[in-house]
């Protein structure tokens, strides 16, 4: 199988993120190595975990077994909602590295705002040690709506380098993105193919059709045209290897348009709302 290799995206801080990564969300731990050795193979450099998702140790034998250089590896994972607070987000960092076997996280990330506990900004303190530290190359945060963002922004010293949050065709969140932009934040959509809903839209397999590649292949190209990084999940290889072989094709305008019209607001919502995600809702 040929390997892909994908252009990468700078952060606010100088930082290079490759714009496709393979998210690991729902991967078994015991699974997760041969997963993301495979990915490896076909060109993903980017891997996107989290001490929730309970792989975080598969991820890491993976990156070691590669045999890659380290500087060419991207990974990032996610404090877990039930460790916010500052001296329990640096205990729980030093999990995550530990159990990633790195000495150095390229991207951390808060995972929820979780805002009935109001612990964002004290977390987000913690996070800028570790910045400072030198233990993590980019802090960020993910599924901060903007009210959260324009809080963290006014509170505390370093502006987060990504929002992770859910983007696809029928889930666009147009004011989250445009609050990103604004202050600079790079947008990272999570679920970028609806978990699978969105593939058999009429404008999507349409689109597919006309230009000859797959409807996740359409779905992700639209999201890189636009400038966001994209994590789709897959445990096929055959699919991993179609769904980063995004780069050699364009969406027309039109095309781009019919993509953009089926915006079903939060009709098309996958994930939780994050203004009322509580820290009980998920083991992570
Ligand atoms: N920060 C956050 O709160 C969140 C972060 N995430 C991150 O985003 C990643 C991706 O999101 P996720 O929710 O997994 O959803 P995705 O949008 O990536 O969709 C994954 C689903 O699509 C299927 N699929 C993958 N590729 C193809 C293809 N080419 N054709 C048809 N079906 C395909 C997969 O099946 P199969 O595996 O069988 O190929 C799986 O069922 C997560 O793994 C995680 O890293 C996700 C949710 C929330
Ligand atoms: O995958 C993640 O990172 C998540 O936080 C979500 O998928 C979350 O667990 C969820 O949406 C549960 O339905």
């Amino acid at each position: 199988m040929t390997q892909t290799s994908v252009p990468t995206v700078t952060l606010n801080n100088g930082v290079e993120i490759p714009q496709v990564g393979l998210g690991v969300f729902q991967v078994p731990d015991d699974g997760t190595q041969a997963n993301v050795e495979q990915a490896l193979e076909v060109g993903y450099r980017h891997v996107d975990t989290a001490a929730g998702y309970d792989n975080e140790e598969g991820v890491g034998a993976a990156l070691r077994a590669s045999g890659l250089p380290r500087e060419q590896l991207f990974v990032t994972t996610k404090l877990r909602n039930g460790d916010q607070g500052y001296e329990q987000a640096l205990r729980a960092f030093e999990d995550s590295r530990r159990a990633l076997g790195v000495d150095q996280v390229d991207l951390y990330l808060i995972h929820w705002p979780v805002p009935s506990r109001d612990l964002y900004v004290e977390t987000w303190r913690a996070f800028e040690k570790l910045l400072a530290e030198g233990a993590v190359r980019a802090i960020g945060v993910s599924n901060f709506l903007p009210d959260h963002l324009e809080r963290l922004v006014a509170e505390t010293d370093v502006v987060p380098a990504v929002n992770q949050v859910e983007v696809h065709p029928t889930f666009q969140q147009a004011e989250v993105q445009a609050r990103c932009r604004a202050l600079g934040v790079t947008v990272e959509a999570y679920s970028p193919l609806g978990r699978g809903a969105d593939l058999g839209a009429a404008a999507v397999v349409a689109a597919a059709t006309e230009l000859g590649v797959t409807p996740a292949q359409v779905v992700l190209r639209w999201a890189v045209q636009q400038g966001r990084v994209v994590i789709p999940k897959s445990m096929s290889v055959e699919r991993q290897a179609t769904n980063i072989d995004v780069f050699s094709f364009e969406l027309s305008p039109a095309q781009t348009a019919q993509l953009n019209a089926l915006e079903s607001g939060v009709e098309g919502r996958t994930g939780a709302d994050p203004a009322t995600a509580s820290f009980t809702q998920f083991r992570h």
